[in-house]
């Protein structure tokens, strides 16, 4: 469904600090449709960098990402906009994931009204019956960001980006801000996400017993690079590079 030949992204560094740095070098792999793919590595090897182009929301400088046989980095910004629909990604940062000005229901009226799914009053409609499924009540939808925890922000970002019906789904370590008896609500509801949306998920997480409990395949990535990739079974049962040993062999005794 997604597939990536040789991308790769660089940042500039403005004078005095001319060095370039290429957090994702020759990238290439495929996303299976409707399974969830696991992204690991160290923290800095550019994990939110390459979702970050996948999205859509920063631009490659070579390579190709195609999605359903169109060519996504060749698009103007008005022909991506069906796939940003198509393609959504969920932040870690709770406190950036939403606007602080704008009340939680408008911003959950906001994708309906951008991509002009439904009418406002259907579209409030549907929000109101879609917040049991993410344990949501109906309270939150006139309190502002900073009145409502983290964990309820999350829930609120992937009901947002559930409600544009994706395809693909990308999670930037969603869990990782949140304390751990939320984490592990958090991830109850990405399993049901699973059970219930016939979609593909590309998650990002340090968290490697949650990338075991949920991913379908891995990809792991060291400095720029997929090192390499396959289902989670076979590289956690027969890991080849010394770094994914490394993962694989915390995995066993409870660390990472
Ligand atoms: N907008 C930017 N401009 C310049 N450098 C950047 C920018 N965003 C990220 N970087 C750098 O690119 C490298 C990769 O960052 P990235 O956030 O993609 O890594 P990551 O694997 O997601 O890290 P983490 O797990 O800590 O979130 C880092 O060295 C980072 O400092």
């Amino acid at each position: 469904m997604l597939k990536l030949t040789n991308v790769t992204k660089t940042y500039g560094r403005s004078w005095p600090f001319s060095q370039k740095i290429t957090p994702v070098q020759e990238v290439s792999f495929s996303l299976h449709a409707k399974k969830t793919t696991g992204l690991v590595g160290k923290s800095g090897c550019g994990k939110s960098t390459l979702a970050r182009c996948i999205a859509g929301l920063q631009p490659i400088d070579s390579g190709h990402i195609v999605y359903q046989d169109v060519s996504l980095n060749q698009l103007s910004f008005r022909e991506w906009l069906p796939y940003r629909r198509k393609i959504q990604m969920v932040f870690q940062h709770p406190d950036t994931a939403l606007n602080p000005k704008k009340k939680i229901l408008e911003s959950l009226k906001e994708p309906f009204r951008l991509h002009r799914i439904l009418p406002e009053r259907e579209a409030v409609q549907k929000i109101r019956e879609s917040l049991a499924f993410f344990g949501l009540t109906e309270d939150i939808l006139s309190r502002y960001p900073h009145q409502v925890s983290g964990g309820q922000i999350q829930r609120v970002a992937l009901l947002r980006a559930l409600s544009l019906q994706p395809e693909l789904l990308i999670l930037d370590e969603p869990t990782s801000m949140l304390d751990v008896s939320v984490q592990a609500q958090m991830i109850q509801l990405l399993q049901k996400i699973q059970r219930e949306f016939s979609l593909s998920m590309l998650f990002i997480t340090h968290d490697i017993h949650l990338i075991n409990a949920i991913s379908d395949h891995l990809l792991i990535m060291k400095e720029g690079r997929i090192l390499e990739q396959g289902s989670t079974q076979t590289i956690f049962s027969n890991p080849v590079h010394s770094e994914t040993k490394k993962i694989a062999e915390s995995l066993k005794i409870g660390l990472f």
